[in-house]
């Protein structure tokens, strides 16, 4: 049986008012995640991933605003959402681990009464017991020691602080989570377990997840589906085998190139000349057209439409639309 689109982003732009006027941080995005699916959303800093994020969890700062677009989850355009309605989804439908969110445990406060807290923001009138229990299912969810319930955040090492904020995320059983890098700032071999982990956690409570990183590599591990950003515009997006070999853009073709570890051989790292524009003058056409190796006049002028290639793979590229054309 055919799977159900849980998320489908539809054409959505978010702004930022500031003092030197607006921030065009995201536009036109576009994609769909099924349900218990996975999508990366990779690219450079300041391309937009979070501020995305933020949208789809109705959390944007308050000079952010969604200027045009839909945000379909389970059908409903949540962007007409009313802050009551926003209360009831968010957490609840939707959790989010925040980047660096590990390190904003209360110091002062015993792990289980924290946890115990992101349960009864959202269901004050549970018993102390159902509590409780409540508590130790997620411990144990996320591979961790019961007996260590009663510890303060500085008894806990990096990694198992990462498993209480997952935990906190899967309180209320929501449907999809979003990661904002969610194993940075963890040494390697950790990074691994919580990768594993997450991998688990995703199966056996059939989730789906938007997992937001720079890096491409956890992305393989992570993700059945890539959007690839660049300076507010997802340029492209297909399952990850897709973009991994067969990529069409020319910015997730030097991104690829710059993590070797992709292909597993000793390839030299590229870095891509030039920097992201200024998301308040962005570049006419493609965003990408004045760092990109392959830029042509059309490019220059035109913004480029999304091409279609086999298997929901779409690529927003002049020059990837023309060889396709050619190759057909
Ligand atoms: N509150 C804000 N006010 C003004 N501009 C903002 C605000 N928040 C984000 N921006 C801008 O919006 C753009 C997108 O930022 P965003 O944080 O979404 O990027 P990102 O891809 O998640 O970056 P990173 O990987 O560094 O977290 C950037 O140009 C950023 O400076």
């Amino acid at each position: 049986m055919a799977k159900r689109n849980i998320l489908k982003v539809e054409d959505l732009s978010v702004f930022f008012k500031i003092n030197e006027g607006v921030v065009r941080a995201v536009e036109n995005v576009s994609f769909e995640l099924k349900n218990g699916e996975s999508i990366g959303l990779v690219g450079e800093s300041g391309c937009g991933k979070t501020t995305t994020a933020l949208a789809i969890m109705g959390m944007l700062p308050g000079n952010g605003y969604v200027d045009s677009g839909k945000i379909f989850f389970d059908g409903n355009n949540i962007i007409k959402n009313t802050e009551l309605e926003w209360q009831n989804y968010r957490w609840n439908k939707i959790a989010m681990i925040f980047q660096g969110a590990m390190n904003s445990l209360n110091p002062v406060m015993k792990i289980n009464d924290q946890i115990g807290e992101a349960i009864k923001l959202h269901n004050p009138s549970i018993t102390k017991e159902k509590l409780k229990r409540r508590v130790i299912e997620l411990f144990k969810l996320v591979g961790l020691d019961e007996k260590r319930i009663n510890y303060y955040p500085h008894e806990f090492s990096g990694g198992m602080k990462q498993r209480v904020m997952i935990a906190m995320a899967l309180a209320c059983n929501p449907n999809l989570i979003i990661g904002d890098e969610p194993t940075t700032a963890l040494d390697v071999m950790v990074q691994a377990q919580i990768i594993d982990l997450i991998n688990d956690l995703r199966k056996k409570l059939n989730m789906s997840m938007i997992i937001i990183t720079h890096d491409l590599s956890i992305i393989s591990e992570m993700c059945d589906k890539i959007a690839v950003m660049y300076a507010g515009n997802i340029v492209e997006v297909g399952y990850i085998e897709d973009i991994i070999e067969n990529h069409k853009h020319p910015y997730t073709e030097k991104l690829i190139k710059a993590f070797p570890n992709i292909y597993g051989d000793k390839k030299m790292v590229e870095s891509i000349p030039g920097t992201p524009p200024n998301l308040l003058d962005p570049p006419k056409g493609c965003r990408f057209h004045p760092r990109c190796h392959k830029s042509r006049d059309i490019c220059k002028s035109f913004i480029p439409e999304y091409t279609v290639f086999k298997n929901e793979h779409f690529v927003a590229c002049h020059v990837a639309k023309e060889g396709n054309m050619s190759e057909a």
